[in-house]
């Protein structure tokens, strides 16, 4: 077996071949690729059904001879199908032990993605921690986390635990699971550390770093990446900070808020971030959580350059049907199916 999905140069030009050729499906038997057919089993839930699965990404998928077709949760995996690939993202303990013997079961079907990989990102703690083990700094930028601290019990503790382990404030406060409920998504910004005792544990308090209000959602799909912008939070000033106490819910402002690709920002602001520093970034994501659909969330620390920080991580993220992500998912889909035949065969 190869060590994840990476292939040699003969590999490479073999999958490039059955692209070509649009020879990739292998379902129902993996000895030679034959048909021009690839079904992709989905297990979604309702709401990304309907942001994923619209009729224009089905309509070109069709055209790729590409055909999604659903898992039905109530019936047995290994009845259904058969599928070359399974796209999973629903949250559960069921559903990790269902789609982990199946992956056992069924080593010819490739599973994107294996599900302790994505349990790793349901915990704001853990799904940082693979950055700041990286701890990134030669490559044309540092890359980080923020300092945090995470909360499990007695919110009357808070005060003392933020005191003693030196955060700075304002803090954010996140809910430490992130399960795709509203709930996980409802972020609070604390200016003083009394008022924290508001909040309600489990969480996690992170420093608030200034960024100029512009945030980079760095969308990876296999070996693709690509980065827009959005709005984000503003600055919070000295000044601002001394004067203002209390901790203040804010909305989900940068997926609410349209793009800030073509806003008329300050050129250090605006400037995405390196790019030998995003590959390097997000192959080494790639490798450490064995996830191929995820997007990172960061930002420039204001004033620097080259100074950035991860501040979340989401598996499988709503725009991979942006009009510039559609077939590069599609192609991937073709190309992961291939790849993971290759890896099925004996090494010579
Ligand atoms: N440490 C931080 N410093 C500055 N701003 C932050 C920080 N953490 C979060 N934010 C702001 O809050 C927003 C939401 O935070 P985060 O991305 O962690 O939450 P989320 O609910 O997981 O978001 P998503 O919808 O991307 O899953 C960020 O997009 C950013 O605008
Ligand atoms: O709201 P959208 O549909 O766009 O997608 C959001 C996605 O929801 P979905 O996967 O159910 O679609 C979220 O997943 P959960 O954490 O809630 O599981 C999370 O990944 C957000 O970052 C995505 O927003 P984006 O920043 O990419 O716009
Ligand atoms: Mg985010
Ligand atoms: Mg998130």
């Amino acid at each position: 077996m190869r060590l994840n999905g990476e292939i040699g140069e003969e590999e490479e030009k073999k999958v490039a071949e059955c692209l070509n050729t649009q020879a990739y499906s292998i379902s129902g038997g993996f000895s030679q690729p034959q048909s021009q057919k690839l079904v992709v089993g989905y297990a979604l839930t309702s709401k990304k059904k309907k942001s994923f699965l619209q009729p224009k990404l089905l309509c070109l998928a069709r055209n790729k001879g590409i055909f999604f077709v659903p898992i039905d949760l109530k019936r047995p995996l290994s009845d259904q199908g058969p599928f070359d690939v399974v796209l999973h993202k629903l949250s559960g303990k069921d559903w990790c032990e269902v789609i982990e013997e199946y992956r056992q079961k069924h080593p010819e079907v490739a599973v994107l993605d294996p599900p302790d990989g994505i349990q790793h990102l349901h915990n704001r703690q853990s799904m940082l921690q693979d950055v700041a083990d990286l701890n990134l700094s030669d490559c044309h930028g540092k890359v980080g986390v923020p300092r945090q601290l995470v909360i499990t019990k007695d919110p009357s503790s808070i005060p003392y635990e933020v005191a003693k382990s030196g955060l700075k404030l304002p803090l954010v406060a996140k809910p430490l699971v992130v399960d795709g409920s509203a709930k996980s998504h409802e972020l609070s910004l604390a200016y003083d550390q009394f008022s924290l005792t508001e909040l309600e544990p489990p969480l996690v308090l992170q420093e608030f770093v200034n960024h100029g209000a512009i945030l980079f959602k760095v969308y990876i799909v296999g070996e693709t990446i690509k980065v827009v912008r959005r709005f984000s939070l503003p600055n919070v000033s000295k000044c601002e900070l001394a004067k203002v106490s209390g901790v203040y819910r804010f909305p989900r402002v940068s997926s609410a808020s349209a793009s800030a690709d073509d806003a008329d920002l300050e050129p250090g602001v605006a400037e995405h971030p390196p790019r030998p520093l995003l590959e390097k970034l997000a192959r080494e994501l790639r490798r450490r959580l064995g996830l191929r659909l995820f997007n990172i969330d960061m930002i420039r620390e204001h004033g620097t350059r080259d100074v950035f920080y991860v501040i979340d991580i989401n598996y499988f993220p709503g725009k991979y049907n942006l009009f510039v992500l559609k077939p590069n998912l599609l192609y991937f889909l073709i190309r992961f199916r291939l790849i993971h035949f290759l890896n099925l065969l004996p090494m010579n």
